[in-house]
C-alpha cells in the first residue's frame, strides 16, 4: 500500500479479508477435526518432535521466507526463529509503517485461540485420515486470521495520522486503556459482526437444483464466523493497534 493510506482503504483492505478468512474456514470445514494432525510426535518425522501441522507450517513459511513474503510488512511467520533470508532481489515493499512495529507478532495468541477455541466450535467429530490436506487447510486459515489481525498496525497507523495531537497525548502517557477507548469505533464492529455473518451464509450455502429444500445448510455457522469476530478477530486486531500505538512515537 502506497503513502496515501486512508481509513477508507485500510477499511476496505479488512471487507476483502473477510472473504479470504470465510472461505478459509469453509475450505477446512470439507474436513472432520481429525486430531492426530496435532498430536506432537504423532507424523514420527525424522529429527522433529512437534505435530504434522507446526511441520506443515514450519517449512512452507520457511519456503515463503526466502522468496521475500516477511520483507512485506503485512506478512508475520508463525516460527520467526531460523528463517532463511529471501534469495531474491529486494521487492521495495513500501514501508509505511513505523519501523518499531515490526516487532508486533502476536502469531503465539493467533495459534493458540485458532486450535485451542476456534477449531472445536466448527470442526465436526471424526477422522478420514486427510490429514496432510486438514493441515494445508489449518495454514490457510492461520495466514489468514493472523495478516487480519496484524493489519491493526495499518490502522493505527492512519488513525494516528488523522489525529495526531489526541494520540500523541495519550501515546507520551503511555496510557494503554485511554487508547484502546479513542481507537474503538462500536458502529463498525457492528457492522463487521452482522457483515461477516452474511457472508457466512452467502458463500457457505449449500447449492440446490431443486427449489424444494425447505431448510439451508451452511458449511461453517454463520454465528461462529460472527462471534470469532467479535470474540477473537477485532479485540486481537485493537490489541495489535494498542502495541503499535504504544511504540509510535519511539
Ligand atoms: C478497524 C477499525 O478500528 C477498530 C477495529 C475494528 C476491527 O477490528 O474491525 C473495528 C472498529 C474499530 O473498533 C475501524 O475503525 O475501521
Amino acid at each position: 500500500m502506497a503513502d496515501g493510506l486512508t481509513l477508507e482503504c485500510v477499511r476496505e483492505s479488512l471487507i476483502r479479508q473477510e472473504d479470504t478468512i470465510v472461505f478459509s474456514l469453509i475450505e477446512r470445514s470439507n474436513y472432520p477435526m481429525n486430531s492426530p494432525v496435532y498430536v506432537e510426535g504423532f507424523a514420527d518425522i525424522p529429527g522433529f518432535t512437534g505435530s504434522l501441522v507446526e511441520y506443515v507450517v514450519r517449512k512452507t513459511q520457511a519456503v515463503h521466507s526466502t522468496v521475500g513474503r516477511y520483507e512485506s510488512q503485512e506478512e508475520h511467520p508463525f516460527f520467526p526463529d531460523n528463517l532463511l533470508p529471501s534469495l531474491l532481489p529486494s521487492y521495495n515493499h513500501p514501508k509505511v509503517l513505523h519501523p518499531a512495529g515490526d516487532a508486533i507478532n502476536i502469531n503465539t495468541t493467533i495459534w493458540d485461540m485458532y486450535f485451542n477455541q476456534l477449531l472445536p466450535l466448527f470442526a465436526t467429530e471424526g477422522d478420514d485420515s486427510n490429514y496432510a490436506q486438514t493441515a494445508a487447510c489449518d495454514l490457510e486459515c492461520l495466514q489468514a486470521l493472523s495478516r487480519r489481525i496484524h493489519y491493526g498496525k495499518y490502522v493505527a497507523e492512519v488513525k494516528f495520522k488523522d489525529s495526531p495531537d489526541d494520540y500523541g497525548t495519550l501515546i507520551r502517557a503511555q496510557d494503554r486503556d485511554a487508547l484502546m477507548k479513542l481507537l474503538t469505533c462500536e458502529a463498525i464492529e457492528e457492522m463487521v459482526k452482522r457483515r461477516v455473518e452474511k457472508k457466512a451464509m452467502a458463500f457457505g450455502q449449500e447449492v440446490t437444483l431443486n427449489g424444494t429444500d425447505k431448510e439451508v445448510k451452511y458449511k461453517v455457522d454463520p454465528f461462529v464466523v460472527s462471534r470469532l469476530y467479535e470474540e477473537w478477530v477485532m479485540p486481537l486486531t485493537k490489541l495489535v493497534e494498542v502495541e503499535y500505538l504504544l511504540r509510535r512515537l519511539d
